[in-house]
């Protein structure tokens, strides 16, 4: 692995009120330290989680908007507010590897295009389905010894989709030594053995264990009780 700690930089910042302070989950970060080469991390909506690895994005010089570093587009909102006030320490370094960002894939697809390249399935992103333009990605452009940062690459796959791209981050994690930070909410992905877990609930980065996830609990109560569950939830008053 390579990115061993993530710091923030406390002596920088003037005020704790305004974002990207004002998280909970950032505002009591002083150091992370990464120990394995598969991080998750998980928390409810808006607990921060897209923050930090948009910040870590920046810090690696990838495009916040989602690519690598020679990936070199604009698209509104693609700055990060915290990349400027954390630290990352590495060993060793590493430059190559990729940021996903769901949410602006078609722009990513857009950019790629322009490339006029055709690296990703042979033929071009927005000719895909969104699930196999994601899919084409991970297998095409996910390679070498790098760090990939992926925000909630589930978004558009299927639950074989998912299991399928365990087995891409697997041979790439045992093969090409890769790094992964992803952000998640599968509880597919989530399984994957011997990850390490960070949840952003409760105010504060800790470590987890899968069974204690949200994600692990709620989903098994679901598949256990569904027809109880959704009575009580759809008729509670
Ligand atoms: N550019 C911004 N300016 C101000 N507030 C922001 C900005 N981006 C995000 N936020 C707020 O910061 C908080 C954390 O957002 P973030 O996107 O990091 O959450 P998340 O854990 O990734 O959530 P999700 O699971 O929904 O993707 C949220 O309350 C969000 O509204």
């Amino acid at each position: 692995m390579f990115l061993r700690r993530i710091e923030l930089q406390r002596d920088n910042i003037s005020s704790y009120n305004q974002y990207p302070f004002s998280i909970p989950s950032i505002k009591n970060l002083d150091q992370l330290d990464l120990h394995n080469k598969v991080t998750f991390f998980v928390g409810e909506n808006g607990s921060g989680k897209s923050t930090l690895l948009e910040a870590i994005a920046d810090k690696c010089e990838f495009n916040t908007a989602g690519g690598g570093r020679n990936n070199f587009y604009e698209v509104d909102a693609s700055e990060s507010s915290l990349g400027d006030y954390i630290r990352l320490s590495w060993l060793p370094k590493v430059t190559n590897g990729f940021f996903l960002r769901a949410e602006s894939f078609y722009n990513f697809a857009t950019h790629i295009d322009t490339l006029g390249t055709g690296p990703y399935g042979g033929k071009s992103l927005h000719h895909q389905s969104h699930g196999e333009a994601f899919f084409s990605l991970f297998s095409n452009r996910f390679r070498g010894r790098g760090i990939y940062l992926l925000d909630e690459p589930e978004a558009a796959l299927s639950p074989a989709r998912q299991l399928a791209f365990l087995r891409i981050l697997h041979d790439l994690v045992q093969e090409d030594d890769s790094q992964f930070i992803i952000a998640t909410h599968s509880p597919i992905l989530l399984g994957y053995p011997e990850a390490v877990i960070l949840s952003f609930d409760n105010g504060e980065i800790t470590e987890i264990e899968y069974e204690e996830t949200d994600h692990f609990q709620l989903t098994k109560y679901f598949l256990q009780n569904r027809e109880k569950f959704l009575k009580d939830i759809l008729e509670e008053e």
